[in-house]
């Protein structure tokens, strides 16, 4: 129980195909309580169906999804009610105030939803100063928080994002950090956001999944904080025998070539003087050291071969 408490959100081998093509490939995953995970991959690389198979909205072919232990295939209602999530644009009465909309979906709901649960809601995406006013009359960006206040009504114990930042600007996607952090600090919340573009998720997440052609091929650490002193990066070395060099390299991890320097790939910063100076006691020349964030190294040589 403890670890279904830990990880809201379980994605086990699921598989799926579309048009007689396989779209997702085993897919795996799990994410944490209290953390934002960016959904990462390029376009058509399979986001959105693996969310839609998430939340339900179509089948797996095989595989299974666990939200708060609950399996959306043989227990749909009990998993369902633990998610919370904006796929498409949210249904939003324009002609209503932000109120008026909270207070209808809660009549709506399921499970019974108190009038201090919707003023804890309003609070948490701070939309108090304009909750009266009609919708029709806000921004994108409050349209949006007012979208994820509906989602979170029911307290679930995953969000679920399908590329929230369209049209925001990077002082939005700021502001959006800021609340989906403190929904996920303060009440414990999971949070799983897509996107395809990596600038997105290094402003918004704690960690990346990153997929390709609907499988998961790195999950990593993003935000600073996760980081701690252990930043994991690539490290890019000029020296003076390649060859050489490579086969130290390699005592310390993965080495991949990269015109004339070599990427040791997933080191860490601490880790790069006794590397440093494991090369010169074999005599070794060094030209130059760089760092490159893992995150960057590993979505760049995805999405330049893909989209060549
Ligand atoms: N109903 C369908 N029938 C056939 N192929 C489909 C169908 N829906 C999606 N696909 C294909 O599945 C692949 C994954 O699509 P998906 O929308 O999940 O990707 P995505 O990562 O969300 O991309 P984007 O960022 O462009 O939305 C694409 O190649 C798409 O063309």
């Amino acid at each position: 129980m403890g670890d279904q408490l830990s990880r809201p959100l379980v994605v086990e081998n699921v598989s799926k195909s579309l048009g007689g093509k396989k779209i997702i490939k085993n897919m795996s995953f799990s994410v944490e309580a209290g953390k934002i995970y960016g959904f990462l991959g390029p376009n058509g690389s399979g986001k959105t169906t693996t969310i839609r198979m998430i939340v339900s909205l179509i089948s797996m072919d095989e595989g299974d999804v666990k939200i708060g232990g609950h399996s959306i295939r043989t227990e749909r209602e009990q998993a369902l009610s633990k998610i919370g999530a904006i796929v498409e644009n949210p249904d939003l009465y324009e002609y209503m105030s932000g109120r008026k909309n909270l207070m209808h979906f809660a009549r709506m709901s399921k499970q019974k939803i108190s009038p201090e649960r919707i003023q804890e809601v309003i609070n948490m995406v701070e939309l108090d100063h304009a909750i009266d006013k009609k919708v029709k009359t806000y921004s994108l960006g409050m349209k949006q928080r007012l979208g994820i206040a509906l989602s979170i009504l029911h307290e679930p114990s995953i969000l679920i994002l399908d590329e929230p930042t369209n049209g925001l600007d990077p002082k939005g996607i700021r502001e959006l950090r800021s609340y989906l952090k403190d929904l996920a600090r303060n009440a414990g919340v999971a949070i799983l956001v897509s996107s395809h573009l990596l600038s997105e998720i290094e402003l918004m997440c704690d960690r990346a999944i990153v997929i390709k052609a609907g499988q998961v091929i790195n999950e990593l650490a993003v935000s600073e904080q996760e980081q701690g002193d252990q930043q994991e990066v690539a490290a890019v070395f000029e020296v003076t025998q390649p060859k050489k060099a490579e086969e130290i390299l390699a005592q310390y991890g993965t080495v991949r070539k990269d015109e004339k320097n070599l990427v040791l790939e997933a080191t860490t910063i601490e880790q790069v003087p006794s590397i440093v100076m494991a090369l010169v006691k074999n005599e070794i020349g060094i030209y130059h050291v760089s760092y490159k964030k893992s995150l960057e190294d590993t979505y760049h040589s995805l999405t330049e071969k893909e989209v060549m």
